[in-house]
């Protein structure tokens, strides 16, 4: 099905438009039959009804016995609770003043001089989101902080983050929001010793470059109280890692690299109103959500492949696949029946992408379906003097569409699904829209498939594993360091059966450790059969 006279009299009767937010939403080519939506209402209410008592302050999350509130963040009148309210407003301001004072130079660095580089470290909720807006909103010159990311525990990532610092000569007058919704998170933890340590070696008090977003009480707060760090912002147990971008997590690096937070803010109240409404022709939200149910048979049958047509929306696929494979990739529902539930989330963007894997996605295995992201105004700025024409009458931009809805076309031809969303603009205004439209998505789409959106019990097997693997490393270094231990070295299996550990896991553990040094090694062949030493 390419673009013919049936498709635009189907474009015509499914299409959801609206001027004041600038949007459109286009499900036409996603093959859904005439009763599709009388047979779903029933359950889309229900799903309305969930999410109005979310929003009213129910427990939506039992599991954790929390409330869910990402709402609030943008229509604090409406949480419910004065306190609720009063956190959020305070914390706003907050946020405007640190901010303001840093961009000024009215609170400088240590040295007397105005900051001039943001680090931010953080990882999941708490680095995805700050790094989507950033690259959607701001411009290659934003001065006058210029900004990097920590969003790991590798080493060569940190180093290359604080090189890029020393490179610059900012060391000295570079912001640290270090940031951890439960401040015990390691990976962030590891990377801000590090870079404590660096400013050390560098001679400089550390707290006094460094900034905490974390829950109250945590481990991260009690040390930036302990330390006496510069400045800390509260993250509540009512908002997500994955819905944080709208709180102090978001907000505050946005803020002080002067993006518009208040339009943002504004973008995503105005799309929760749209999208509060229980009908659903009319809710951008639950169409989303009715697709997805559509495509995937309401048990994740089919990958969601994002492709904006925008490069500055190149990391929205990613901020995706948290938000909705976090939210939706569940083994048990509400009911505790075992679902193994999900959708799959990857994409990059277009027309790149035509270059990678559209191939595949014509031609090859028929597994997914296509949300195209058009932007209708093509650029921000104009660097030329003269718009150019790379052809007589036609831009770079019309190409970009051009590609765009040839890429639609070919794969409709060969019966592939997607939606398209179209905004006017891409602005902190249209930015905060598609944030609050894609939560909405994702919680209404859970109810309908009825699963808890808002935990996250599988990352905790991982994390616990390699809590263990660390102390299986503690008790290998133990033994190795023994007075005891054979001269000629102990194999992985031996030293597996000392520390009661499995020899596999030892043996990584000992390559790990015999690579960077800090154990010795004679090489045997087979590889397993090497003899470490300390
Ligand atoms: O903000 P925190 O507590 O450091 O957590 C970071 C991320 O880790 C997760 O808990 C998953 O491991 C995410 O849900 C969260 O966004």
């Amino acid at each position: 099905m390419s673009s013919t006279s049936a498709t635009w009299s189907r474009f015509k009767d499914t299409l959801y438009q609206n001027t004041e937010l600038g949007l459109a939403l286009d499900i036409s080519r996603i093959p859904f039959p005439e009763d599709f939506f009388a047979k779903r209402e029933a359950d889309i209410q229900a799903a309305f009804a969930a999410m109005n008592a979310l929003e009213k302050g129910a427990i939506a999350n039992p599991d954790e016995q929390r409330m869910v509130g990402h709402y609030w963040l943008r229509a604090p009148q409406l949480a419910p609770t004065d306190e609720i309210r009063e956190a959020i407003t305070t914390t706003r301001a907050k946020i405007d003043r640190f901010a303001h004072d840093i961009r000024t130079g009215a609170k400088t660095a240590p040295n007397g001089n105005p900051f001039r580089h943001l680090l931010v470290i953080g990882i999941g909720g708490s680095a995805l989101g700050p790094q989507f807006v950033d690259q959607a909103l701001s411009q290659p010159d934003q001065a006058p902080m210029t900004l990097s990311f920590m969003d790991n525990t590798d080493p060569d990532g940190i180093e290359a983050a604080l090189k890029e610092i020393d490179a610059q000569g900012k060391v000295a007058t570079t912001l640290v929001v270090v940031i951890s919704k439960s401040g015990g998170t390691v990976e962030t933890r590891n990377a801000m010793l590090e870079t404590a340590a660096y400013f050390r070696d560098h001679g400089l008090d550390y707290p006094r470059h460094f900034v905490a977003v974390t829950g109250e009480g945590s481990q991260l707060d009690k040390l930036a109280q302990d330390e006496a760090w510069l400045a800390r912002f509260p993250m509540w147990d009512w908002v997500g890692g994955r819905t944080s971008e709208l709180s102090a997590v978001g907000l505050l690096p946005a803020a002080l690299r002067g993006l518009d937070i208040h339009d943002m803010l504004a973008g995503a109240a105005a799309m929760d109103a749209v999208t509060r409404r229980p009908v659903t022709r009319e809710n951008p939200a639950a169409l989303l959500a009715l697709m997805w149910h559509y495509e995937t048979n309401g048990r994740g049958e089919k990958d969601m492949v994002l492709l904006p047509y925008k490069d500055r929306l190149l990391l929205f696929s990613r901020y995706l696949q948290q938000l909705v494979m976090e939210s939706l990739g569940k083994e048990f529902d509400t009911q505790g029946r075992v679902v193994n539930q999900g959708i799959a989330v990857y994409g990059n963007k277009g027309s790149t992408d035509q270059h990678a894997y559209v191939q595949q996605l014509r031609e090859g295995v028929n597994n997914f379906f296509v949300t195209f992201i058009e932007v209708l105004k093509d650029r921000r700025n104009l660097l030329l003097k003269e718009p150019l024409e790379v052809e007589p009458g036609v831009t770079s931009g019309d190409y970009l569409q051009g590609f765009y809805l040839g890429t639609r076309d070919a794969l409709s031809e060969k019966d592939r699904h997607s939606i398209s969303l179209t905004i006017d603009e891409l602005t902190p205004r249209s930015l905060g829209m598609l944030i609050a439209l894609y939560e909405r998505a994702v919680g209404l789409y859970a109810s309908l498939v009825g699963i808890n959106a808002y935990h996250q019990p599988g990352v905790e097997a991982g994390k616990k594993a390699a809590t263990g693997v660390i102390a299986l490393q503690r008790r290998l270094v133990a033994a190795l360091r023994e007075a005891t231990a054979p001269a000629e070295g102990q194999s992985a299996e031996t030293l597996a059966a000392k520390v009661e550990g499995s020899p596999e896991l030892t043996f990584k553990v000992l390559e790990h450790l015999a690579a960077n040094g800090r154990i010795n090694k004679a090489p045997r062949t087979p590889w397993y059969d090497s003899r470490y030493r300390a």
